[in-house]
């Protein structure tokens, strides 16, 4: 969200909050396709693999990871409300603390992180990277933390949309009922937008089709025009269904990472910020 917004104090427009979450789904298929460039490299992700002097005993990616955020929590990366770490016990920032107006109500007692971490690195990255070693460990590794910080930004505006949606007058007494009753099933029936979800799925497919086309050189004519033979239009694409387009990544397997994790994910992070949402009033 935009420190303008949260500078205002504005209630989260639901809209503005979706328009957000729909631009960072260009962020995260970039993201995944500029790691799919690079092989496996399962090492990185294997606790020990790797000897650091320092005794640490943890993958190469998580001490990576960790020497990134003490880079990120200097310059108070994690004092805004839409930023998340993966690592505990980061240093104090170096600059002064920005006056975020109090958007949420406690948001920091929730970060899931641990649970996107492990999706993105046993189901995403066998996904959309080629068996093997390459050895670039550190490209490798820089590309799985740009994917990781895009996606708990993402799932975590999960709490943005739940306090937008706990602030609608609409719902409003219908919101504090569950909580008080800590309703956890039916918070997530109110929550949950079923139209939207499908919509999204449908608009990332056609994204990663289309982000993820190879316009090589071969692709262009002489005129730098399209050479429409060799890029599928996305319309043939869904239509035929069965047509399998090469493309730079797995298309299913984005939607289906968003349909089994991203979604769930957000929606698990809605829910629980509703939980305690009345417990400081
Ligand atoms: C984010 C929202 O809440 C839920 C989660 C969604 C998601 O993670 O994409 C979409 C719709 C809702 O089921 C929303 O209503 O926009």
């Amino acid at each position: 969200m935009s420190r303008n917004l949260l500078i205002l104090g504005a209630a989260p427009n639901l809209g503005e909050l979706r328009d957000t979450l729909v631009r960072l789904e260009d962020t995260i298929i970039f993201a995944l396709i500029e790691r799919s460039q690079f092989k496996h490299n399962s090492s990185i992700y294997e606790p020990g693999k790797m000897h650091f002097k320092d005794g640490y005993q943890g993958s190469f990616l998580s001490w990576f990871l960790k020497e990134v955020e003490c880079v990120h929590a200097r310059v108070r990366r994690y004092q805004s409300p839409d930023e998340y770490p993966f690592t505990d016990n980061l240093p104090e920032p170096v600059l002064a603390p920005l006056d975020y107006p109090p958007v949420l109500v406690d948001p920091s007692h929730i970060n899931i992180n641990d649970e996107i971490f492990d999706a993105y690195v046993n189901t995403v990255v066998p996904g959309i990277t080629v068996a093997g070693d390459d050895t670039n460990y550190g490209s490798s590794a820089t590309r799985d933390i740009e994917c990781l910080q895009a996606l708990s930004r993402r799932i975590h505006y999960g709490k943005f949309v739940a306090e937008s949606k706990f602030q609608d007058v609409r719902t409003h007494d219908e919101y504090v009922k569950c909580i008080k009753e800590q309703n956890r099933d039916r918070l997530m029936e109110l929550l949950t937008n079923a139209p939207v979800e499908e919509l999204l799925l449908k608009r990332l497919k056609a994204k990663a089709i289309i982000y993820g086309q190879d316009l090589s050189s071969a692709s262009l004519d002489s005129n730098g025009t399209v050479n429409s033979g060799s890029v599928p239009l996305v319309a043939a694409v869904a239509d035929c269904g069965e047509e399998r387009v090469k493309t730079r990544v797995d298309y299913d397997l984005v939607v289906s990472f968003y349909r089994d994790y991203v979604i769930p994910l957000t929606k698990e992070v809605e829910v629980e910020y509703l939980l305690h949402r009345l417990d400081k009033e």
